[in-house]
């Protein structure tokens, strides 16, 4: 995707800790964190949504008119398999939103990421960081690095890191070595004090040194961990059967030949 951008021009080394607006939002019936980001500073306080969910798409868009915002991505950070993403419903409804999800998906969306790619939403943006394992596709999205840029950093890893545990690896071409691989190799190139986002369970943030230290799954070697990936016996997501087709194609199957 290379760089997506939005920018006006910004004052170099003007002070950019108060110009994100940011939004932790929650789906109960599948326990999804959907987050709204925007540059607040630029004129038409462009926003991202971040897993959006089908059913509490309303809810987010309200939101952002009552902010003022300027919607322009809906990003999902993998093939969900325990909601339909609300990413292919938003385009219905604010059509010129783009869809994001990363080309290793191999999904339908407006717009394919890979490692390295920036997505700018004004000024600000979010770096894409490959973090294979709990699905192959699966992308971590990290707000920017520079003197321009919110801080501190912030993480939104979908079910890759939860807080106090991991993404699943047992479907959706998971690998608990692949997972922990990406983990630890994304980890020790983020700052302690980075704040950890994820897409689902009970806690709402965390800081990457936090979870490395303990984590009772990641912070243990990488043996213990594949093994406490392969006795998880957990039951499959009551609507992965739904959820999976619909997500490859954005939410939206009876659209799919508009995508
Ligand atoms: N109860 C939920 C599904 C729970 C589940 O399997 N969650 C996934 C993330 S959604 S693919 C997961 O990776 N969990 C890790 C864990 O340790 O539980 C439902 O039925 O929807
Ligand atoms: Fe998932």
């Amino acid at each position: 995707m290379g760089s997506y951008t939005t920018s006006s021009s910004s004052a170099q080394g003007e002070s950019m800790n108060g110009k994100l607006i940011f939004r932790q939002l929650f789906e109960k019936e599948s326990s999804t964190y959907t987050y709204l980001l925007a540059d607040s500073f630029h004129p038409d306080k462009p926003a991202l949504l971040i897993d959006p969910v089908d059913k509490t798409v309303d809810r987010d868009l309200a939101l952002a008119k009552e902010l003022g915002l300027k919607l322009i991505y809906a990003i999902n950070t993998h093939v969900h398999a325990d909601h339909v993403t609300g990413s292919g419903l938003i385009k219905t409804k604010v059509p010129h939103v783009k869809s994001i999800i990363s080309k290793a998906s191999n999904a339908k969306a407006d717009l394919f990421v890979e490692p390295g790619d920036k997505i700018y939403f004004g000024d600000i943006f979010l770096e894409v960081r490959a973090t294979p394992g709990h699905t192959l596709g699966c992308v971590t999205y990290v707000t920017g690095d520079g003197v321009d840029q919110p801080r501190p950093r912030m993480a939104f890893t979908g079910d890759a890191l939860l807080i106090k545990g991991c993404g699943r690896t047992d479907f959706q071409g998971g690998s608990s070595d692949k997972l922990y691989d990406s983990v630890h190799s994304q980890a020790r190139i983020y700052c302690s004090s980075e704040l950890v986002y994820t897409s689902a369970f009970h806690f709402q943030v965390s800081t990457v040194g936090d979870e490395m230290l303990y984590n009772p799954r990641l912070s243990k070697d990488k043996e213990t961990f594949k093994n406490i990936m392969q006795n998880l016996n957990l039951s499959y997501p009551k609507m992965i059967d739904v959820a999976v087709p619909s997500n490859m194609v954005c939410g939206l199957q009876e659209t799919k030949s508009d995508l």
